[in-house]
Formats: C-alpha cells, sequence, structure tokens
C-alpha cells in the first residue's frame, strides 16, 4: 500500500505520516529532507551566478548519508532555502528516481511532502492532504523549535512560513495542489493523536472501497 501524504509547512504531515508508517508497518520518506539537504549543500551561495546549477549538481550527487544531520536539516532556515532549491526544475527531476524507487518498494511506503499524490505517487493508494490555519501552524513551529532551546520571535515565523508556502504554490514545476482524489484533513482543531485516528480511518475506508468489502464503522 502507498499513502501519500501532502501539506504545508508545519501542517504536522511528517508527524502525521510517521504515525502511519508505525501503525501500518510501511517504511516513510519525509520527502522534504531531500530538498533540505540540497539547500544545506549550496547553503551561503544564494544570489551567485551559478547557484541553480551548484544545487542541480547537489540533486544529482544526493546521498542518503545526507539525511543524517536533523538538527541542521529541520531548522527553519533550512526549509527556507530549501524551497528555493525546489523552484528549480532540474533539481526536482534529479530527487524524482529517488522517491519513485522509495515509493515502489515491496509492500509499500508512506511518504510526505508537497507533490507527493500529483507528481511522485499519482497512482498512491490513499493521498490526504493535511491543511491547518497559519496560525495554528506558526503556533506548532515554534513550540517544536522552543522544545529545542531555539528563541522564536512569532511575528518573523508566521511571515517565514507565509513566506515558503507562497514560494511553493507560485513553484511553476512543484506540483503543490490537492490531487483530486485526496482526502483533505484540517487539523487545525485536532490533537496529534486526534489526527492520527482521523486519518487511519481515512486509510482504512479508502482501503476497504477498494477492496469492494463492507466499511469499516
Ligand atoms: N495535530 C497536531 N496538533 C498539535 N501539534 C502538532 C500536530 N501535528 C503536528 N504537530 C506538531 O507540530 C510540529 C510540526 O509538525 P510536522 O513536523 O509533522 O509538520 P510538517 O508539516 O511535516 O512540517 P514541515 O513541512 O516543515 O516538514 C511538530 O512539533 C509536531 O509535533
Ligand atoms: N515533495 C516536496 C517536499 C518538499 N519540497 C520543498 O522543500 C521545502 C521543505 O519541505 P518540508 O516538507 O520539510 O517543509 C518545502 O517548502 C518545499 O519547497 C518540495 O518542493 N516538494
Amino acid at each position: 500500500m502507498i499513502i501519500a501524504v501532502d501539506g504545508p509547512a508545519a501542517s504536522g504531515k511528517g508527524t502525521l505520516a510517521s504515525g502511519l508508517a508505525r501503525h501500518y508497518d510501511l517504511p516513510h520518506l519525509d520527502t522534504g529532507l531531500l530538498y533540505r539537504a540540497v539547500g544545506l549543500a549550496v547553503e551561503g551561495r544564494e544570489g551567485a551566478p551559478d547557484f541553480e546549477d551548484a544545487a542541480i549538481a547537489a540533486a544529482r550527487a544526493l546521498d542518503a548519508a545526507q539525511l543524517t544531520d536533523l538538527d541542521r536539516l529541520t531548522a527553519a532556515q533550512t526549509g527556507v532555502l530549501a524551497s528555493k532549491v525546489a523552484v528549480i526544475a532540474q533539481v526536482r527531476a534529479a530527487l524524482y528516481d529517488f522517491q519513485r524507487d522509495f515509493a515502489l518498494r515491496p509492500g509499500g511506503a508512506v511518504l510526505d511532502g508537497r507533490d507527493i499524490g500529483t507528481r511522485i505517487c499519482p497512482d498512491a493508494d490513499v493521498k490526504l492532504f493535511i491543511q491547518a490555519d497559519s496560525k495554528a501552524r506558526m503556533e506548532r513551529r515554534a513550540r517544536q523549535l522552543e522544545a529545542r532551546g531555539v528563541e522564536v520571535d512569532r511575528y518573523a515565523l508566521y511571515h517565514q512560513i507565509e513566506e515558503r508556502d507562497a514560494r511553493d504554490m507560485l513553484n511553476p514545476h512543484g506540483g503543490f495542489y490537492k490531487a483530486d482524489d485526496a482526502h483533505l484533513l484540517d487539523t487545525t482543531l485536532l490533537g496529534i493523536e486526534a489526527a492520527l485516528r482521523a486519518a487511519i480511518e481515512i486509510v482504512d475506508r479508502t482501503m476497504a472501497l477498494k477492496a469492494g468489502g463492507p466499511q469499516p464503522s
């Protein structure tokens, strides 16, 4: 079973995807980490004439070992860098095979990102599009950073998230929209456990429908 989980920054899609992976005993890939690793590889070169070429080369050379330094990869500024390399078509193309190969593992997988249901796995068995309002997302990200001891300016963080969302949504190569057959799940008023229960219900119901059997009540 392939489960595609998409949504904007800090909507909780990674948390949900990893909960689903645990529940269904499937491997999980946070595809944002790939773009973040490419962003880190070209950190400090923004504005340089060879920025695009360097990002493309970094995407083509990406190695799984670059996905381990989660402190650096998940820093807020790395998210901004990631969204800057994510607008480069050849970067997206270079990262496609890694994601597609992961999705096609025997038994299936859970992938989360921006274009999983639209571009990477248009054939996914279940697609979820996770939404939460901007203020809730900012607050979640602020608490996540504060838990790591990072001092947070909520006003700046809110604008940083909005700016990243705008860049992602306007990305002509991005595919960042809800696939027609994706299930919308708004988690603004749901805690982590409630959101996961809702997601599991959607997955079970969709799979039961596909199998033509009785739907779970
Ligand atoms: N439903 C929820 N209620 C409250 N907090 C949540 C919820 N879902 C996730 N969180 C918390 O919000 C933070 C961001 O969640 P997560 O990393 O899953 O978001 P994301 O959409 O994957 O973010 P990004 O796109 O930036 O990678 C985490 O600290 C997580 O524990
Ligand atoms: N499938 C994806 C995943 C991510 N991106 C870009 O990377 C940025 C960081 O992603 P997070 O999920 O870790 O927030 C994101 O803002 C996108 O620009 C992408 O394009 N496609």
